[in-house]
C-alpha cells in the first residue's frame, strides 16, 4: 500500500525520508527508525528492496519491524550485527546548531537510542516544523520508566522542575512500550542545557531512558516548502 497523500506536512516528511533512504547502499546494516517519517523511509527502502538492493536492517520498534517484514526486508539482530552503518530516524524536535533532539512522542525512544548509539552514522529526517531554537519549546521530554515504583520515579523527575503527565494510549489506558514499560511526558518548557538535564535524569533509579538525544546526530535532512536542506552539527 502506498502512503502517498495530499497532506502537505506528510509530503514534506516523505521527501526527506526518500532522500535519506537514498543513502543506503548494497550490503549495509541499516537502523530503521520509528514514526510516520520513518514509515515513509521504510516504504522507500521496501521499494528499493523490490528493485534488488540488498541490505540488513535492525528495526527500532515492533511496528517498524512489521512494516519492514511486509516488504520482505531482511531483519537481523545485534547478536550477529553489532555495528550499524547508518540509522535513519525521525524526531519530535531538532535544536538548531547543536542538532540535539527530543524523540519518543511515538513511544519508541529506548530502542531508538540503542540503535542510534550503535550506528556509525545517525541521520535524522524531519519537516521544518520540527526545528526549534531550544529543545522543550513545544513538546515534553518523554521518559521511559519502570512501571514498578513509577510514582517515586516521577517525584524525583518533578524535583528537577518538570510537570509530568503519564502517557495514555488512544483508548485511555496506560501506554505500554515495546519493552513493557511506561512513559512519563515531562514538561520542562525551554531547556537551557539539555546535556545537563540528560545527566540529571539518567541516574534516577526507575528511569530506563530519556528522549533527549544529545550529541548523537550526524546529519539532519529537513524538508521545507522550498526544498530539502541538510544540516550537520556545528
Ligand atoms: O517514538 C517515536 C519516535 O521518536 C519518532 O521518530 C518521533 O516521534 C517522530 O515521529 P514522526 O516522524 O511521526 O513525527
Amino acid at each position: 500500500m502506498s502512503t502517498h497523500n495530499t497532506d502537505p506536512r506528510a509530503e514534506l516528511k516523505r521527501k526527506a525520508a526518500i532522500e535519506a533512504a537514498d543513502m543506503v547502499r548494497e550490503g549495509m546494516v541499516v537502523g530503521l527508525g520509528s514514526g510516520s517519517t520513518s514509515a515513509f523511509m521504510i516504504e522507500e527502502l521496501g521499494r528499493r528492496w523490490a528493485e534488488g538492493l540488498r541490505f540488513s536492517a535492525i528495526p527500532t520498534s515492533e511496528r517498524s519491524a512489521e512494516q519492514a517484514r511486509s516488504h520482505g526486508i531482511r531483519l537481523v539482530t545485534f547478536a550477529t550485527h553489532p555495528q550499524i552503518d547508518i540509522d535513519i530516524d525521525g524526531a519530535d524536535e531538532v535544536e538548531r546548531g547543536s542538532l540535539n533532539l527530543i524523540k519518543g512522542l511515538g513511544g519508541a525512544l529506548f530502542r531508538e537510542k540503542i540503535v542510534a548509539a550503535a550506528s556509525r552514522k545517525f541521520v535524522v529526517v524531519v519537516d521544518d516544523s520540527k526545528l526549534v531554537d531550544r529543545l522543550g519549546a513545544r513538546v515534553p521530554v518523554p521518559v521511559e520508566v519502570s512501571t514498578f515504583g513509577w510514582t517515586s520515579t516521577a517525584r524525583q523527575i518533578e524535583a528537577l522542575g518538570a510537570r509530568i503527565t503519564q502517557r495514555l494510549d488512544r483508548s485511555g489506558n496506560v501506554f505500554v512500550t515495546d519493552g513493557g514499560n511506561m512513559i512519563l511526558d515531562c514538561h520542562f518548557g525551554e531547556i537551557a542545557d539539555s546535556a545537563k538535564l540528560q545527566a540529571q535524569l539518567a541516574p534516577i533509579v526507575g528511569v530506563i531512558e530519556t528522549g533527549l538525544f544529545i550529541g548523537r546526530t550526524s546529519e539532519v535532512i529537513v524538508a521545507t516548502a522550498g526544498g530539502l536542506q541538510r544540516l550537520v552539527a556545528a
